[in-house]
């Protein structure tokens, strides 16, 4: 894919003509290590030979604007009203993200009138616009501790028409829209019906995915809190194999297309024997295959400890004929509905060892909503509390159209076309992964597969 400085540009809705709450404590801030000053640009990439493979000036490189406060603001904080929405599956933070809005909006910009839309873009429908709920600092004021989100969230598709209409009919100025692939899909023809109308509404996106596979995104908020979490299942897994014989531990992780959870958990537990993800697929039979392996495994070891990611080997099903074990066809929402690996896995390794004459004791758990459901821990409620300023400072100042993102520790403005240009994926000659086989041991392929698809490498 090819970056030119002129698709990373974000929407502006006009001139910015009032005093920022921040224009005093902003007048003599610089460009530092620890600050990025209005204006100032942050670069798209961070190594040398990308950025001499352009031959560009600095100023002509690929850059994302910086997010933060500026010193004069498009919209009068007085007249304000602004909405929130939860989208898709549940993430550790969103309760955070919910009361940095409000706290940033209501206190710093004084901004008097917040509602939260219910149950997700449901909410914004016509059958449920009235049932917005009106958010204030004392509302949310202890939120960040519980997981979940308050105003609920859902999935499944609106008409983006009747949604304007319920920004319109509650007065909203400024929709914040907290989301993932799908949630930022929806914002950007929200956005698209919005500027059909000629409407003066921005739509900030706060991209939210425990898979991480959010694009131009260092890490999704909520992705250590989620890992963390994983990490406490493989341990316990571990250890039930470790004391069984012939046991075979596996743990099934969330991770639709990209599988850093399965990666993160892996590396933290320090645990796992195999780690399988999406973006490698793998043979199950032959010499090499992963059955042969395992089978190695325990011999040698007594016992085998495997995480698996919930989208890792869907070929397989369609490949050997097998059942699809609840794949097939899509949610509301239109992701995909996976065959269950994990159960896959299981039948097949315990059909295999017992042939083998290693009857295996199984210890196969799917902890995903145990894992998805918990609060942000410290780190993360850091980050989501700076997410939440990011994004208002990005509203008031009249930018739409964009998500608000840290990239390379900076925070930057991300237009809604760039969020749902890609998928952020593990990448099998990159890094991460050569450190999951570091520490697994595991060989890089596990028989004869089809050509991998490639995860997408450089951006210009
Ligand atoms: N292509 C799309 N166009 C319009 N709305 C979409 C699109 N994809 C997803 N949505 C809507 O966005 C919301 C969130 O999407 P979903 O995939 O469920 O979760 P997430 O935002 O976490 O990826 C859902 O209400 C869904 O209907
Ligand atoms: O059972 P649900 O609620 O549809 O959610 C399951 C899915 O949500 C995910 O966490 C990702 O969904 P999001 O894009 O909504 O964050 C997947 O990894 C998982 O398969
Ligand atoms: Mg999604």
């Amino acid at each position: 894919m090819t970056l030119h400085l002129d698709s990373l540009r974000v929407r502006r809705l006009g001139e910015c003509r009032y005093d920022s709450p921040f224009s005093e404590m902003l007048s003599t801030k610089q460009t530092s290590p620890h600050y990025v000053a209005e204006g100032d640009r942050v670069l798209l990439e961070d190594t040398v030979s990308m950025l001499a493979e352009h031959s560009l000036p600095s100023v002509q490189a690929p850059s994302f604007e910086a997010a933060g406060p500026r010193r004069k603001i498009y919209f009068d904080p007085a007249r304000v009203t602004a909405g929130i929405v939860t989208c898709g599956g549940l993430c550790p933070g969103l309760n955070n993200v919910i009361r940095g809005l409000v706290q940033e909006l209501a206190v710093h910009y004084q901004v008097k009138r917040i509602l939260g839309f219910r149950n997700g873009l449901q909410g914004l429908t016509a059958e449920n616009r009235d049932t917005a709920v009106e958010l204030t600092p004392e509302r949310v004021r202890e939120i960040h501790n519980v997981g979940g989100t308050i105003l609920g969230s859902s999935r499944g598709g609106q008409d983006a028409d009747e949604m304007v209409d319920t920004l319109v009919m509650r007065g909203i100025d400024i929709m914040f829209v907290i989301g993932g692939d799908g949630g930022m899909r929806a914002a950007t023809f929200l956005s698209e019906a919005i500027r059909a109308r000629g409407l003066d509404i921005a739509v900030i996106g706060v991209p939210k995915t425990i898979d991480n596979d959010l694009p131009f995104t260092d890490q999704s908020f909520g992705f250590q809190s989620a890992f963390a979490r994983a990490t406490d299942f493989i341990s316990a897994v571990a250890v039930e194999a470790s004391a069984s014989p012939n046991g075979v531990g596996i743990v099934k992780l969330m991770g639709r297309h990209s599988g850093f959870i399965a990666s993160y958990a892996a590396l933290a537990a320090n645990a796992a024997d195999i780690v399988l993800i999406p973006e490698v697929p793998f043979a199950l039979d032959g010499p090499d295959g992963l059955l042969a392996h395992i089978e190695n495994h325990v011999r040698a070891k007594g016992f085998v400890v495997i995480v698996v990611a919930e989208g890792a080997g869907q070929d397989l099903f369609d490949r050997h004929g097998l059942p699809q074990l609840n794949g097939r066809g899509t949610d509301a929402s239109g992701n995909l509905k996976l065959g269950n690996i994990g159960e896959l896995l299981k039948e097949s390794i315990s059909a295999h060892l017992t042939a083998a004459g290693l009857a295996p004791t199984m210890r196969y758990i799917d902890p995903s909503y145990a894992v998805r459901s918990v609060a942000a821990n410290a780190y993360d409620s850091v980050y989501c509390l700076r997410l939440a300023h990011a994004a208002v400072h990005a509203a008031m100042a009249g930018r739409t159209e964009a998500a608000v993102a840290r990239w390379r520790r900076r925070f930057v403005h991300v237009p809604f076309s760039l969020m749902t240009s890609r998928r952020n994926q593990v990448d099998p000659d990159g890094d991460l992964w050569m450190s999951v086989l570091e520490t697994t041991c595991q060989p890089a392929e596990f028989g004869w597969v089809p050509d991998r698809e490639r995860v997408p490498t450089g951006f210009c």
